[in-house]
């Protein structure tokens, strides 16, 4: 590429500063008259409103299309505000000749992140996902499609501060001026900010491929730490809503990342690519009513995750309520009819074997009811069964004997070890169940892996439906009043195994407020297990697409929870295997391939890491190829000179270090420091935090996804003794850094004398 003057360039910014100013008027214009269209729509609003009366048919036809405008006009705005920084990043010169490369007829076609015309509707810019788009980031010198010279415009607000150029044929016309050291190197080298940044203006050709691949079937995309395996994953999300917006708009993108830290650093990336109808969830929040942040030990996690636990999952759920009652006596027309606990069990069974428990109340009165007609066998049948299902006691009991049960509170009851073992979990499982309920009953959350089982029971038992309370004749009445005469027992339904009255369990500990309670108020709860099933649990929803990234981390049970919001879905499925922190991965890919079903498939591999300065990543490699020698490898592309600073400490200086190797470090780097500790150190580690705003204190598990501008990894074995992941868990967090790290190492056994708190 030819050397060019700051006077050269100083030239070809002017010249595209005039086209981006037209750019910037005609978008001003648009946004004038969307403020009009959203002030006629808000006027129709208040003509339709005067008067007294209620709307005639015509006004809510006019309504509907006031809010149609009001809608559409707001999306525009919303959208045109997201666009605005560095709205045009790319231009195209093309050359339409078939022969000699600058001698055919021109074009000068601009990208930018959204499509914007003038008055005579001619394209001042065209959006990056449309198909005349697509040479800027598909054209090589091999196969140029027509490009001459691709250039990127760098812009600060509405100003072009730099053009970085790249010639597509041998030599450029004489006319074309060539500039810049490349626009990739340029946007890898900045400071990375506390959010993922689009990267529109230079998506590599292999990334563009994956992108904009076709929309059906299942697109996996691999390639090892800092590949742009991420950033090109919700660049298609976008390409999709774009090329097919009603399908895509209408069924609904889902995207699952690792954790809630994962989806901060993300959630602008969409939007500023135009997009603001993806649902972002962590995996611990994909179940509505549900949100887990909690991380299980690793036996623990193991354990939940693995599809063995369906089997006692589904022993659970033909149990009975713990307090239900177990006898029914009562008179019907005349009759005593007398149904023990082995005849309820049976009419439980019979129920169980053809409905889901919470959608089964009426066929469990039937059941009922022919096992009472089996002792009286006198009279009519049908006569005697319409008014054994009609009689007040013969509800109450069944209200309190099939009551719809949340799946949350069922998994509670696994807090009863005896109970596990019952349904066959071995001691050591079922003790680490009961340790875990406990944990969630102490606490008042859930953890991560407990939602996939929430999602599973939830599946087995049907919709918890609120039963109709129906207005009883006085006839009615008067023998619920009497209901114990009868022996109906226990009606009272408590909440806890122990048969304590509700709200009086003795662990509930400090009320917490758990949100919305169903009713719009926050309630305060100081029932352990209120706690944990406040709001209403939400169904299923499906999606029309499914994102998924990390995930090699998703385990057999989320995967089953995932399809069951992708049983229709196309899917696009982002991860490394080198970083998994899930051991059995051969029983994931089963339980990973059933979530997807049979549609097609098609892969794509990133090699290059576009993250690490090549000196920080070479050091991650030779560790990881050492513990896992078919690690996926990437070449980094970017050298900058500067190693990793590896530091040792004793024990009781490791604070100190750690503290002014921060300052340093801060001191380095424009954006993010993160120090990245095991449990053992973080809480002593705060004071590093008085180094800077902008630096972080984290676990390990929460830097899966992310990237900052430099890091202290703090302990590295220690990460690697506490994480499920092992040594691929410390090939995560040493892979985080962009620019800068340092590795932090406690000598003389430190952590483990002076560690525990
Ligand atoms: N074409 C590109 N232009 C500019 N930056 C890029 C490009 N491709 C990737 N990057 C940057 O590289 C960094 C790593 O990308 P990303 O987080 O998507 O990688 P990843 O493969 O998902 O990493 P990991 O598996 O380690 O989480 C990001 O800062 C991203 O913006």
């Amino acid at each position: 590429m030819s050397a060019t003057t700051n006077d050269v360039v100083a030239v070809e910014i002017a010249a595209e500063q005039a086209h981006v100013d037209r750019v910037y008027d005609e978008l001003a214009k648009a946004a004038d008259r969307v403020g009009l269209v959203h002030a006629e729509g808000m006027a129709r609003g208040r003509t339709e409103r005067a008067g007294t009366g209620d709307p005639r048919e015509e006004e809510l036809a006019g309504l509907f299309e006031r809010d149609a405008l009001v809608f559409a006009a707001n999306r525009r705005r919303a959208s045109l505000e997201h666009q605005h920084e560095g709205l045009v990043f790319g231009r195209l010169d093309l050359d339409h000749g078939a022969g000699e490369p600058g001698t055919g007829e021109r074009e000068v076609r601009y990208v930018g992140r959204l499509g914007v015309r003038d008055d005579d509707y001619e394209p001042l810019v065209v959006d990056w996902r449309a198909p005349a788009a697509a040479p800027f980031y598909r054209a090589t010198p091999v196969d140029p499609q027509g490009v001459l010279r691709r250039r990127v415009l760098r812009c600060r607000g509405e100003q072009v501060v730099g053009v970085e150029d790249d010639l597509m044929v041998a030599a450029a016309p004489e006319d074309l001026v060539v500039v810049g050291d490349g626009a990739l190197m340029a946007a890898l080298t900045r400071s990375r900010g506390e959010r993922m940044r689009d990267i529109v203006a230079t998506i590599q050709q292999h990334q563009d491929e994956a992108i904009r691949a076709p929309a059906r079937g299942v697109t996996e995309i691999t390639g090892g730490p800092g590949t742009g395996k991420t950033v090109v994953a919700l660049h298609r999300a976008a390409y999709l809503l774009y090329s097919d917006r009603r399908r895509y708009e209408a069924g609904g993108v889902l995207v699952v990342g690792p954790s809630a830290a994962y989806t901060a650093y993300i959630e602008r990336v969409l939007p500023s690519l135009g997009e603001d109808t993806v649902s972002l969830r962590s995996v611990g929040d994909v179940v509505g009513g549900m949100t887990a942040t909690v991380l299980d030990d690793p036996a623990t996690a193991a354990l939940k995750g693995s599809l063995r636990i369906r089997t006692l999952l589904s022993r659970l759920t033909r149990e009975p309520v713990p307090d239900a009652p177990t006898e029914l006596r009562v008179f019907v027309a005349g009759h005593p009819v007398r149904l023990r606990p082995a005849d309820l069990e049976r009419a439980r069974r019979q129920v169980l074997r053809h409905h889901h428990r919470n959608t089964s109340y009426d066929a469990a009165v039937e059941a009922l009811a022919g096992l009472a007609w089996e002792q009286v066998q006198q009279g009519d049948r049908a006569e005697f069964v319409d008014r054994f299902t009609d009689a007040g006691d013969v509800e109450t009991f069944a209200r309190a004997w099939w009551r719809p049960v949340d799946p949350r509170e069922m998994l509670l009851w696994l807090v009863d070890e005896n109970l596990a073992r019952r349904l066959g979990a071995s001691v050591d499982e079922a003790r680490l169940l009961a340790d875990s309920y406990r944990r969630a009953l102490d606490d008042g959350r859930w953890s991560v892996a407990d939602v996939a089982l929430v999602d599973d029971l939830h599946a087995r038992l049907g919709p918890v439906v609120d039963l109709p309370s129906e207005e009883r004749g006085f006839y009615e009445i008067e023998e619920l009043d009497d209901a114990s005469q009868y022996g109906v027992a226990a009606l009272r339904v408590g909440r806890d195994g122990d048969g304590r009255p509700d709200g009086g369990a003795a662990s509930g500990g400090p009320g917490s407020t758990d949100g919305n309670a169903g009713d719009g108020h926050a309630r305060v709860s100081r029932d352990p297990v209120d706690r944990l099933t406040a709001g209403r649990l939400g169904g299923v929803e499906e999606y029309a697409h499914v994102l998924v990234d990390e995930a090699q981390d998703i385990s057999p049970m989320q995967w089953r929870m995932l399809g069951r919001r992708g049983r229709w879905a196309s899917w696009t499925v982002v991860g490394d295997l080198a970083q998994a922190s899930w051991d059995d991965l051969e029983e994931a890919a089963r339980a990973r391939e059933e979530a997807f079903g049979s549609s097609v498939r098609r892969a794509f591999h990133m090699d290059t890491n576009y993250r690490n300065a090549r000196e920080i990543f070479d050091h991650a490699a030779r560790m990881v190829r050492e513990h896992v020698p078919d690690a996926d490898i990437p070449r980094a592309v970017r050298e900058t000179g500067h190693h990793p600073a590896e530091l040792d400490a004793p024990a009781e200086e490791v604070v100190a270090t750690a503290s002014s190797a921060v300052r340093d470090l801060v001191s380095q780097v424009e954006g993010q420091v993160a120090v990245i500790a095991p449990d053992r150190w973080r809480d002593r580690l705060t004071p590093v935090l008085d180094a800077a705003d902008r630096v972080v204190l984290v676990d390990p598990l929460s830097t899966k996804g992310l990237e900052y501008d430099a890091t202290l990894v703090v302990d590295p074995d220690e990460i690697v003794a506490e994480s499920p992941g092992g040594v691929r868990a410390l090939y995560v967090v040493l892979t985080r850094a962009a620019h800068r790290t340092s590795i932090l190492r406690p000598v003389d056994g430190a952590g483990s004398d002076g560690g525990s708190d």
